[in-house]
């Protein structure tokens, strides 16, 4: 396979890794429900970062203020060196370029072929060749495992397929960033494993960064440079994967995996 038309280079040893995402001080409300609470972490380049918590701990409401789905009462989030908010739309534009998303609903266009499910977004938003755009999009159904599926429709695949192929669809737009909102969830339990087998591809053999949220403990210690534990809109607690499952210090965070593991 070319590896010009993969998302991003294979590992690169020795690359040096800046910061790519920061939030300052970010505070999201919901009418009088304060959701997210003076929050302050940061995303440095390449690595996997996995929140982790309770239901309604604020997880996915990162998320969407990242993809600029909300907006914060207070505070400052800073993507690849630019301010989200304020920022004109062209500013918004180019940022959002920049991070792709993946929900735990596919969203897939259901009237368009695979393939072009995925050429689509590169053709009209990057202005890419059809033939460009059809040849990393095949590159990508390699690495998702679904190469005998380019000219099949959506409601034709399961839906672990059809997650593989919003993952691939994510990757063409070659963000620097993949955001992955509990992308197995929705998802009936055997098919869970094969999208959860290919994003650990994806970890180990590309530099793309990813913020996950996940409720998969066991993908989450696989795949995480660092596992962030939320609980009330802040982050209690911080570490390697091996120091969060094995010794977390904080209380609510033993409670919490005792609860889900
Ligand atoms: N658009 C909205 N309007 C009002 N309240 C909202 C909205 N979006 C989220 N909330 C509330 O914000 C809180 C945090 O929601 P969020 O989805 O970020 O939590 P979460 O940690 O991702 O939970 P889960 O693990 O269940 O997905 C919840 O109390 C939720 O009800």
């Amino acid at each position: 396979m070319p590896t010009d038309t993969l998302p991003q280079p294979g590992k690169t040893p020795g690359k040096p890794a800046g910061e790519l995402i920061r939030l300052e001080r970010v505070t999201k409300r919901f009418g009088t429900n304060t959701v997210l609470d003076h929050l302050d972490f940061s995303v440095d380049a390449g690595k996997h970062v996995t929140l982790i918590g309770p239901s309604g701990s604020g997880k996915t409401t990162i998320l969407r203020l990242l993809m600029t789905l909300l907006k914060p009462d207070e505070g400052t989030i800073t993507v690849d060196g630019q301010q989200l908010f304020p920022a004109s739309d062209k500013q918004v534009r180019e940022i959002r370029k920049k991070i792709g998303m993946v929900f735990q609903q596919f969203n897939l266009f259901p009237n368009m072929t695979v393939l072009r499910n995925i050429t689509e977004a590169p053709v009209t938003v990057l202005g890419m060749s059809r033939d460009e755009a059809g040849e990393r999009a095949r590159d990508l159904l390699d690495l998702v495992g679904l190469a005998d599926k380019r000219d099949a429709r959506p409601t034709q695949l399961s839906g672990g397929q059809q997650q593989r192929v919003a993952i691939a669809r994510a990757l063409a737009m070659r963000p620097q960033v993949l955001l992955l909102d509990e992308v197995t969830s929705a998802l009936d339990p055997e098919l869970v494993a094969g999208v959860l087998d290919v994003l650990r591809d994806i970890a180990r053999s590309t530099d793309i960064t990813m913020l996950c949220v996940t409720h998969e403990m066991g993908f989450a210690r696989d795949i995480s440079d660092q596992v962030l534990m939320f609980d009330s809109g802040r982050v209690i607690e911080a570490g390697s994967p091996e120091k969060i499952f094995s010794e977390p210090e904080q209380a609510r965070t033993r409670e919490f995996l005792s609860a889900v593991l």
